[in-house]
């Protein structure tokens, strides 16, 4: 199993910086950085954490193809694996419908977009002057001058990660994709989610065990139990509001909860939001507890297929001791 960790950039990027170091002499081998345009600019933080770290692999986790030309992704994420060696990964997903409403975005089509974004990437990271006129991607000779030019056939150095969660994303990134980001964090989701990713590598006639599984959890470790599931508290009440209601349903909760949570978001009113995040919701949409139960969940994950391990969001009460709490799990993996 591989271990990655999600920062999502709403703290000074030297924290972040700080944080990633600290995972880097952990064992973790992914930093990823989530991109919503509210927050800091993933890819400036990007650019810090490589600075910052020698060896641990720095991803845009995930970006979209509607905040940004993918040519001008291309040359972000480009940059970023010139500034850090050639540790750069770009994952690329539909992105946050309720920040697009801000932007005066659509972000329709997500499925397709992105399918086509993947081949762009690929020629883009080649060094090839990129041609491509789809039904959502349209270029005329769009290249990276600071790109080696890779042999033909080559995808380029950068691997391509497909953020997704819906069936038809995920298969669709068994298609194309390097690895696939599952926003979830129980078992269950991945014994749904896994065979979609399977079944778009076998119809592509791809090799499925090429394809980094991620299960990008919201995680909380802390010697406490209860003060790391407090923690947890917010971030899943946010994933529970805006989950779809099959998910919720999968769980065995009531997707009429999310009008109750959207109503206490919208009015900023956190205390009460918490009050109605149940255990059975904690348990569903979050790894969180002391490291003998971070552990058991991980094994089970592992199980089901699979193979990267994302801490994400809250990580625990207090993110240094989080990160080394897990150093302390990956090297008994
Ligand atoms: C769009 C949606 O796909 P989805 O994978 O469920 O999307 C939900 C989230 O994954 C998506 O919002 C991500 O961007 C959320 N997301 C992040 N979103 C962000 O904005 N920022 C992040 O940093 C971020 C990180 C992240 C990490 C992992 C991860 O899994 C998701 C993450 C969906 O509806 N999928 C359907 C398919 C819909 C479909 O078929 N659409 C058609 C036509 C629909 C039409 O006509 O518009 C098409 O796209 O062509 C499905 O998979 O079955």
């Amino acid at each position: 199993m591989k271990f990655g960790i999600e920062f999502v950039p709403n703290e000074p990027v030297l924290n972040l910086a700080s944080y990633a170091k600290t995972a880097e002499d952990e064992g973790f081998e992914f930093v990823w950085v989530t991109d919503h345009y509210n927050n800091r600019d993933v890819f400036s933080t990007l650019s810090v954490l490589s600075m910052a770290t020698n060896r641990i692999k720095i991803g845009a986790g995930v970006t979209n193809p509607y905040t940004r030309n993918p040519a001008v992704t291309a040359s972000a994420i480009a940059t970023v694996n010139d500034i850090s060696g050639g540790r750069a990964v770009l994952g690329i997903g539909p992105g946050d419908k309720s920040t697009f409403e801000t932007l005066g975005l659509s972000g329709d089509k997500p499925l397709s977009t992105i399918r086509e974004c993947v081949g762009v990437y690929r020629d883009l990271f080649a060094g090839k002057n990129v041609f491509f006129d789809g039904e959502n991607i349209k270029l005329k000779g769009a290249h990276l001058d600071f790109v080696k030019k890779s042999a033909d056939g080559d995808k380029g150095a950068i691997p391509v990660y497909v953020g997704a969660q819906g069936p038809k994303m995920l298969e669709m990134a068994g298609a194309v994709s390097d690895g696939v980001l599952i926003n979830a964090s129980h078992p269950d989701d991945f014994r749904f989610a896994v065979p979609q990713i399977r079944a778009g590598a076998d119809v592509a006639r791809r090799n499925f065990n090429e394809i980094d599984v991620a299960a990008y959890t919201c995680f909380s470790i802390d010697a406490d139990a209860d003060a790391a599931k407090k923690k947890a508290a917010p971030v899943v009440a946010f994933i529970a509001a805006g989950a779809p209601d099959t998910i919720l349903s999968r769980h065995g909760i009531n997707p009429e909860i999310k009008k109750e949570l959207g109503a206490e978001i919208s009015k900023g009113n956190f205390k009460a939001l918490n009050s109605l995040v149940s255990d059975q919701m904690i348990d569903k949409f979050s790894i969180s507890g002391d490291s003998e139960f971070c552990e058991k969940r991980m094994r089970e994950l592992e199980k089901t297929g699979v193979t990267q391990l994302v801490a994400g969001s809250p990580l625990g009460v207090s993110k240094e001791k989080a990160i080394k709490n897990i150093g302390k799990i990956i090297r008994i993996f």
